[in-house]
């Protein structure tokens, strides 16, 4: 396993001392000097202590939580009632990091309205920080009307999996005349305010064309390595989820340090070795 470095110099949002929550303002900042910064999702309140302590600037809890918390094949079913909770204990244990919340499929598509009603819903009682909607040009209006009332938007373009059943699988997207309207929808987004976007599984010359072209920074999942920061989902990055895609790099294994780790405690229970007597009372 590879073992972790930081940055000699410490960039606008990786490697400070300041422990205040990172803002948008400060993500637009590192956008302006040229650093890269890193992304991962977390979905309850200890591991968002151990990234936001590890200097993770922003942390997501995605709707992938369908996949990797409630063993659903696809993001499609989770709720907004699901991953409310979920995004409050990440806002509760984390101190540094931005908190930005996924909306789930069928939370924000249908209208304005919804989609105000859903953003504004995770703000107040989640505390989350900012929300992330898939699509471009087709969920404009949501966007502008959450930037208007004050919500940050992060946008997600490329595969969008909420659109799986659209794709026919998690496939890559963009590729040929696709690249133009993906990039159209880029600028859309910008235009509407938006803060950032995530590009997901697409070619990476598209994935650098849109990064030079935003003045807002892209967010790579599978989009080569010059956009300006780069997200996984945690159980991927740490060797937890049994299949990944290419673009997945396991920085740990921890499906092996887990299975030993229970193999062995249930040999000790088994063999009358767990609990001595140091962890006994008296
Ligand atoms: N654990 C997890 N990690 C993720 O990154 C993730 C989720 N869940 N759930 C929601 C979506 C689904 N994602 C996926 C899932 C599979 C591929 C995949 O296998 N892609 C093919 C590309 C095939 C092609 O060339 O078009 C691959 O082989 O990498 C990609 C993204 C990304 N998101
Ligand atoms: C992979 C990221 C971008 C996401 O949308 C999620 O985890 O749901
Ligand atoms: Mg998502």
């Amino acid at each position: 396993m590879s073992s972790s470095v930081s940055p000699a110099q410490p960039t606008a949002l990786y490697g400070g001392k300041s422990n205040r929550r990172v803002t948008v303002r400060d993500i637009a900042a590192a956008k302006e000097r040229h650093e890269k910064w890193p992304m991962l999702t977390a979905y309850d309140a200890l591991t968002a202590r151990v990234f936001d302590e590890a200097g993770i600037p922003v942390l997501l809890v995605g709707d992938s939580a369908a996949m990797v918390v409630y063993g659903y094949d696809s993001t499609i079913p989770v709720t907004v009632d699901d991953l409310i909770p979920l995004t409050a204990a990440v806002v509760r244990g984390s101190q540094r990091a931005m908190v930005v919340a996924d909306l789930p499929f069928g939370s924000y598509q249908a209208s304005v309205t919804e989609g105000l009603a859903t953003a504004t819903r995770f703000l107040k009682e989640t505390g989350a920080h900012a929300v992330k909607l898939e699509g471009g040009r087709r969920v404009l209006p949501q966007a502008e009307a959450m930037v208007a009332a004050g919500i940050p938007v992060m946008g997600h373009l490329g595969l969008t999996p909420q659109s799986v059943n659209v794709f026919g699988g998690y496939r890559v997207q963009g590729r040929g005349q696709a690249g133009d309207e993906l990039m159209a929808d880029a600028k859309a987004l910008e235009a509407a305010g938006a803060f950032s976007v995530v590009l997901e599984c697409v070619p990476e010359d598209l994935a650098a064309k849109v990064t030079a072209s935003l003045s807002i920074p892209t967010i790579g999942i599978g989009a080569g390595p010059d956009t300006d920061a780069q997200v996984l989902v945690w159980q991927d990055m740490a060797g937890l989820t049994p299949h990944t895609a290419k673009f997945v790099k396991k920085f740990a294994d921890m499906q092996t340090v887990l299975g030993d780790a229970a193999r062995e405690y249930a040999d000790e229970v088994v063999g009358g070795a767990f609990p001595a007597q140091e962890h006994t009372y008296h």
